[in-house]
């Protein structure tokens, strides 16, 4: 049997980083998705005693005896609640790891590489498999591709596992049950402190349910938008990494904690008074665009303290400049320090003019791309391998 399992990344319209500090924040699914699929071989396969990492889009392949694993991790921890992996695993990851050769400009893959393996053990044990995964999300760019990864990844390995309750002669795409969706989610949840070092969670909750979500000290509310959000998405293109992003925001808070405070205390009104707006009834077209100006407003705010946590980019001020130009609001996405900023898009607003902003952005080398945002969380697909 294989499984494939696909989920979603992610835009967070307000509250990054102050989420991490216990501030709300809201974000959404988007239609870009990470795909792991998953063969694990039976007693009576021909098995040759290895487990296999291939990332596809990156052409790259990665495999391990069995045995030597075995030697250098706990194994199989079930049931609940999923381990958090001790530092002395963390080390014996990097090991593992190491000796694959990750070619240098592809670094950073090593924290996913650590946790496909931890996720994968700490499951299956030590039965060799094939894991394959693709993904239309760039990397570190903010829309959450560590999160889709983890929350891929997990589902893959839990869809072929005792712990959930899956029909695996369904074919096509199929959600899990809610309380399954739940152990993806904690297991995702380990997955992404191996790669971000403090997460909030929010980006393995919103790429595990989907949708739009309020988000606050690990509780999330389902957001129903009562008006059409369109946002256009830019790429900055300059790389950054959210594990030393999220640490310089704590820094800066040890070093001036009444001032940090009252931030994420701004921040989080601003994810309160956003979430109001976007479900308050919107009847007609004047009503869309009184509630679209106030929600471009907050935008300008958050990213305002955004700025004043020291995770702006001189990349992201342009595009901010630029869209301005224009009369749109934009703030930075995820982790910032590059990777991607939001411009909200009103619903009344001429293709001619969008055209002429994203024609404007790309011609300072970003990348644009409007995407569908609330979309479904993670789902997965058996099919009988041969
Ligand atoms: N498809 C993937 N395969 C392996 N690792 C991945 C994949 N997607 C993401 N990762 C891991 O997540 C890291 C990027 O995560 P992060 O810095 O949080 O940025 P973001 O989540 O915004 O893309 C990568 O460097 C890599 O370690
Ligand atoms: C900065 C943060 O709020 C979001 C990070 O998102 P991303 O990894 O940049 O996609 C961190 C978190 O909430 O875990
Ligand atoms: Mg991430």
């Amino acid at each position: 049997m294989e499984v494939r399992a696909r989920a979603p990344g992610k835009i967070i319209l307000s509250g990054e980083h102050a989420v991490v500090h216990g501030s709300t924040a809201v974000a959404a699914s988007i239609d870009l998705y990470t795909e792991a699929s998953l063969k694990i071989s039976t007693d009576s396969d021909w098995s040759d005693g290895l487990l296999k990492l291939h990332l596809k889009d990156l052409g790259l392949q990665f495999s391990w005896p069995t045995e030597k694993i075995k030697e250098a991790l706990p194994g199989p921890c079930i049931p609940l609640p999923p381990p958090t992996c001790s530092l002395e695993s963390m080390k014996s990851l990097a090991f593992l790891v190491e000796d694959q050769n990750i070619p240098e400009a592809n670094f950073g893959l090593a924290a996913g590489v650590s946790t496909f393996l931890w996720l994968y053990t700490s499951v299956h044990g030590f039965k060799p498999a094939t894991a394959i995964v693709t993904s239309s999300l760039p990397f570190g760019a903010g829309l959450g591709s560590s999160a889709a990864f983890c929350v891929a990844v997990s589902a893959s390995l839990l869809a072929l596992s005792d712990l959930v309750n899956l029909d695996q002669n369904k074919k096509g795409w199929q959600p899990f049950q809610e309380n399954e969706l739940e152990l993806v989610n904690k297991w995702a949840f380990e997955g992404e402190k191996m790669i971000h070092g403090k997460p909030s969670g929010i980006d393995n909750t919103v790429s595990t349910f989907g949708n739009m979500i309020m988000f606050k000290s690990g509780q999330l509310t389902l957001i129903k938008p009562s008006m059409p959000l369109r946002m256009l998405i830019t790429n900055t293109k300059v790389g950054r990494n959210t594990k030393a992003l999220v640490a310089s925001v704590s820094e800066r808070t040890m070093r001036h904690p009444e001032a940090m405070a009252s931030v994420f205390t701004a921040v989080d009104s601003i994810s309160k008074e956003l979430s109001t707006i976007v479900q308050s009834p919107a009847p007609d077209d004047l009503t869309v665009t009184e509630n679209e100006e106030k929600l471009q407003e907050l935008m300008e705010m958050n990213q305002g303290l955004l700025q004043s946590m020291g995770v702006s980019h001189t990349t992201i001020e342009t595009v901010l400049r630029t869209t301005l130009k224009y009369k749109l609001a934009s703030k930075l996405t995820g982790a910032g320090g590059g990777g991607c900023v939001l411009t909200l898009l009103p619903a009344l607003l001429a293709g001619t003019i969008v055209d002429k902003v994203i024609t404007e952005l790309e011609s300072c080398g970003f990348q644009c791309l409007i995407a569908e945002i609330g979309g479904k969380g993670v789902e997965v697909s058996f099919s009988s391998s041969s």
